[in-house]
Order: C-alpha cells, then sequence, then structure tokens
C-alpha cells in the first residue's frame, strides 16, 4: 500500500501537516482507537464507532457462519443474489462484487421499474439479502415486504430465502427471528459507512462469489502501518485531504481509471461526503468527471498521474480511506462519524407521504413545459426553454460552487435499449450514454469550469445528501423524476413504490429550498423521449 503525490506542491503540504499529525500523536492515538480525537461534541459518539479499526481481525469470526450461508445457497442453486440495502450497507458489496468481477444485484432505489427488474429476473433461484443497520431505513424496508409477498405469490417461503445482516437490537433483527429468517449480526461499533469489512461489506459478497477472505487478509497487511508517524499511508491520505481542503482545494476529484479495483469512487464518495459535509464544512467528492484544474480542486484515485495516487489492493484501500477521513475530519474540526442533516429529507418524506392521503403530491404546477419535460422552480423571466432552463443554472453556480444533478430515476433503463445484433463495442456504449440521464454530467461539465456531480435518488440521500445539506452552501441543484408506467405497491403500507419516490425527491427539493439554493426539478412525462430531449437540450447553447 502506497501513497504517491504527483505534485510537489501537494506533496509538500501533506509532508508539513503528517508532521504536525505526529507530534500531536494523532496516529498513535487512532490506531488505539482513542474516541477523544474529534472533541468534546464528538466524543461520546466516536466511542462507539471505531470499531473499524479491528476489524482485519475481528471480522475473521465470521467467517465459518458465512461460508455455512454460502455452502447452502449453493446447494439450493440460489445463483442469483439480491441486495437491498442503503448507503453503507450496500456500496461496499457493490465495489467488493464489481471487482471480483461476480454478479450481485443492489436494490437501493425505490424506482418502481428498477424492481420490477429485478424481481422479473430468476425469482425462482433468488437469495435476498436485507441489510440495515439500523433495521428502519424505509426503502430497505419496502424491498424486504415486496420480495416476501413476491416469494410467497410464488410458493416460496420467504424464510428459505430471506438473510438479514442487521445490528443487535434493532427493530429488523427482531422482525426478522419472528419471521424465522438467517440473522447475521453486525458490529455496533462501526458506522454504516465504515462498515465495508464488516457482516454488511461480507456476506452478501460471499453469497456472490467473492473472496472474503483475501480481501481481510488485505486490509489486515496494511494494518501495522496505521500505528505510527512514519510510513503511514492512511496518515498520508488523510493529511493531503485534509491540508488540501484547509488550502481552498475542498473538491476531490476522483478518478476512476481502468484498474484492478471497479468502482471504488463511489464508496469512497459516501465516506467523504457523509462524513465532513457539515457545520457548513466538508470535502466534495466529484465522481465520473474530468479534472477542470480550477484551484479548488485536488485529484485522487488508485491509478492517476499528477494526483494524489493510492495504490494498493481492495481490503487495504478500505482500511485506508476510513482512517483518511477519520484524519481529515479532525483537521476539518468536525465529528466524522455523525450525519446530522440526513434526517431532515427523510422527515420531509414522511410529512409529504402523510399529507398526501390518497391524493396527488404537492407538487406545484410547472414553471413551463418544453416537450416531454416539465420544469418546476423559480426560473429568470428569459427562460423559455430546457436549454435556457441549462443555462440559467451554469450561470447561478457561484464562486467555488458545484451543479449537482440528482436524478430519481431508472439507473439501468439504458442497458434496456435494444442495439443492433451487429453493433460494435464502442456502438453499444454509444447507444447506452445516448439514452443515460448520467450523460447530463458530462454535458453540463463540459459547459462550466465549476464542478458537475451526478447521484442517483434516493441512492444519494444517504451519500452526498448530507454535504449537499450540511456542507458549504454553495451548491446549485438539478433534480430530475419522471412519469411511472407500472408502479409497484408496498406491501402493508399505503403508498406504491413510484409514490414513495416522488416524496422523497420533493423532500429533498424542500430540504434545498429552504437553504436557500437555487433548485430546478425536471419531470419526464415520458421517460425514454424526455432523457434525449435534455441530452438534445444540453447540447444546445
Ligand atoms: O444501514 P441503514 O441503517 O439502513 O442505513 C443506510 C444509510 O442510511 C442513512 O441515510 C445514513 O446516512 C447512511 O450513512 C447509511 O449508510
Amino acid at each position: 500500500m502506497s501513497i504517491t503525490f504527483g505534485d510537489e506542491a501537494v506533496a509538500a503540504e501533506a509532508a508539513a501537516a503528517v508532521r504536525k499529525l505526529a507530534e500531536e500523536g494523532v496516529p498513535e492515538a487512532l490506531s488505539r482507537g482513542d474516541a477523544s480525537l474529534w472533541g468534546g461534541e464528538a466524543e461520546s459518539e466516536a466511542r462507539i464507532r471505531l470499531g473499524w479499526l479491528d476489524l482485519p481481525t475481528t471480522s475473521r469470526e465470521l467467517l465459518p457462519e458465512i461460508s455455512k450461508l454460502v455452502e447452502r445457497a449453493r446447494a439450493e442453486n440460489l445463483e442469483h443474489v439480491v441486495l437491498a440495502g442503503m448507503g453503507g450497507s450496500s456500496l461496499a458489496p457493490e465495489v467488493i462484487c464489481a471487482t471480483s468481477d461476480v454478479a450481485l444485484t443492489v436494490l437501493d432505489t425505490t424506482d418502481p421499474g428498477q424492481v420490477r427488474r429485478a424481481l422479473a429476473d430468476r425469482l425462482d433461484r433468488t437469495i435476498l439479502v436485507v441489510s440495515s443497520k439500523s433495521g428502519s431505513t424505509v426503502e430497505t424496508d419496502s424491498h424486504r415486504r415486496i420480495y416476501e409477498q413476491a416469494f410467497r405469490d410464488a410458493g416460496i417461503d420467504p424464510a428459505d430465502r430471506i438473510v438479514v445482516v442487521t445490528d443487535p437490537g434493532s427493530p429488523l433483527e427482531q422482525a426478522a427471528i419472528e419471521s424465522g429468517y438467517t440473522v447475521i449480526l453486525a458490529d455496533p461499533n462501526v458506522g454504516g459507512r465504515y462498515s465495508a469489512l464488516t457482516a454488511f461489506g461480507l456476506v452478501p459478497s460471499a453469497l456472490a462469489g467473492a473472496d472474503i477472505g483475501r480481501l481481510l487478509d488485505q486490509a489486515a497487511e496494511v494494518r501495522p502501518q496505521l500505528a505510527g508517524g512514519e510510513g503511514n499511508p492512511g496518515l498520508e491520505l488523510g493529511a493531503a485531504l485534509g491540508a488540501a481542503a484547509l488550502a481552498g482545494r475542498d473538491k476531490l476529484v476522483l478518478e476512476d481509471s481502468l484498474s484492478a479495483i471497479n468502482g471504488l469512487p463511489d464508496w469512497i464518495e459516501q465516506l467523504i461526503a457523509e462524513s465532513t459535509g457539515k457545520q457548513g464544512k466538508g470535502i466534495l467528492p466529484v465522481v465520473g468527471a474530468d479534472p477542470n484544474e480550477a484551484d479548488d480542486e485536488l485529484v485522487a484515485g488508485i491509478d492517476t498521474e499528477g494526483g494524489v495516487q493510492v495504490d494498493g489492493p481492495l481490503g487495504a484501500q478500505f482500511l485506508i480511506w476510513e482512517y483518511a477521513t477519520a484524519v481529515a475530519g479532525r483537521m476539518l474540526g468536525i465529528n466524522p462519524f455523525d450525519q446530522p442533516n440526513v434526517a431532515e429529507s427523510k422527515e420531509n418524506t414522511a410529512r409529504i407521504l402523510g399529507d398526501g392521503g390518497d391524493g396527488a403530491l404537492p407538487t406545484g404546477a410547472p414553471a413551463l413545459v418544453d416537450g416531454p419535460v416539465e420544469v418546476y422552480g423559480d426560473l429568470p423571466a428569459d427562460v423559455k426553454d430546457l436549454s435556457g432552463v441549462f443555462t440559467a443554472l451554469l450561470e447561478q453556480i457561484p464562486d467555488r460552487g458545484y451543479l449537482a444533478i440528482l436524478a430519481f430515476l431508472d439507473r439501468e433503463a439504458a442497458f434496456d435499449v435494444p442495439v443492433p445484433p451487429e453493433a460494435s463495442f464502442e456502438e453499444i456504449t454509444d447507444i447506452w450514454a445516448a439514452h443515460d440521464p448520467a450523460t447530463l454530467q458530462g454535458l453540463l461539465a463540459f459547459r462550466t469550469d465549476h464542478p458537475v456531480t451526478f447521484g442517483w435518488g434516493p441512492r444519494y440521500l444517504h451519500s452526498t445528501g448530507q454535504y449537499h445539506k450540511g456542507g458549504p452552501q454553495n451548491g446549485v441543484f438539478l433534480e430530475i423524476t419522471g412519469a411511472v408506467e407500472e408502479d409497484l405497491q408496498v406491501p402493508g403500507r399505503p403508498y406504491t413504490l413510484g409514490r414513495l419516490q416522488l416524496a422523497q425527491a420533493l423532500g429533498d427539493l424542500d430540504a434545498l429550498r429552504g437553504r436557500g439554493r437555487p433548485v430546478v426539478r425536471l419531470h419526464l412525462t415520458d421517460r425514454k423521449a424526455g432523457v434525449r430531449h435534455l441530452l438534445d437540450a444540453a447540447r444546445e447553447v
């Protein structure tokens, strides 16, 4: 495991910060789990949040139990592994499985189309892992209810197919025991976004076929290096992140070059955004975009030229980034273990769902309609069409600010588009990109020197959502929602998934608007045509 600095100024700044942190005894204190490192107010929480430092050893105890589960699933031919979990309960398994090249269907969405697609795929051979630390996350609870119903309808006993990962004593543990589900308890002394090497990361990954023992070995190998001030990659990375942010380089561009590790930036994004984005401070991770060479950015990656290169296998990467985040949190003077602003949008959503009864949700009236796209929000008077909306939003980004695209849509819909049988790989990826809302990020980034981020809702609510609401208030927000063709009832609840999805979008919109930030919502009345129209309009200047 090593950290290499491609820029001399960044290297010098990081070295000075490492020296200072070492003089203060931070690496030794952190390594032994000293909860006082983030100040008095954070101490009680930090006391029950530092278990991740010992996971390379403690998680080994889980391996026999997990092996038994894997053997059972193999024996029963349960080859389709579906994971219902949000944020810290799904981002790590997603990277682990992508890196191991094994298939895992992740449900961290309330999009009815996306959930329907998973349900339609080999239900007779599906094993569902329901992962939630708190045991009360609405998306995960909805998925559990939907799958229970689907299994029953197919004549399958849900108890044979559902595995629950949760903290001891959570309401989910109780419900799972009552239902006769297999329950694997996670370490309660580790927060969600630091839980990659707990049961949350390991159970679904092992079921999907990843070698989790190796992952723990990789972490165990780097662990001794974290105890001192010399040759400590976690300290070096944390010092670099913290020093850069304090010097105004608080946008962290995470490069995802093709490497042996697949998709790590999405996991780092949650760790850094949720841990640091609070009290008007924080580091904004930028994933999926090229650096702008702007003076407020720092570039990092597994294999990056000129930026901070973090070299090492996935198990070690998890531990190093966690350690670095804790170090950077101390430098920024925040508590890296809480997420004080996540609850607000959830509360707004619950209120909107409650107030709405069975009637229409309070969307308001569109300010303008451009083909299959309705535009909601306060627009400058001269804006007459979608292209004008994009221009106005880009112009509203303040100095040191950013634009965040928040898409409450089906993140796999583009892959359903038929491709000609003779199409080359490049042609296929071009067809997908032409139907993928995420393509908007690159098109708008091309038109500004400010960072443009892209998040799928509600997934981002459990990740960058904390930063957007708790971090520096210089964001401009573009929400995208879409009409639902075929909805899905959440059994035992008075709402459908589509209704929950829209209420989540409106709930976060309220939270952002309440902070006085520019927010526009685009609603696609026809999703497919709407995405094409968005992409065309973004190209027009
Ligand atoms: O694992 P759960 O309790 O369901 O939580 C899932 C996610 O929910 C919240 O939004 C937190 O902010 C995240 O840090 C967490 O990972």
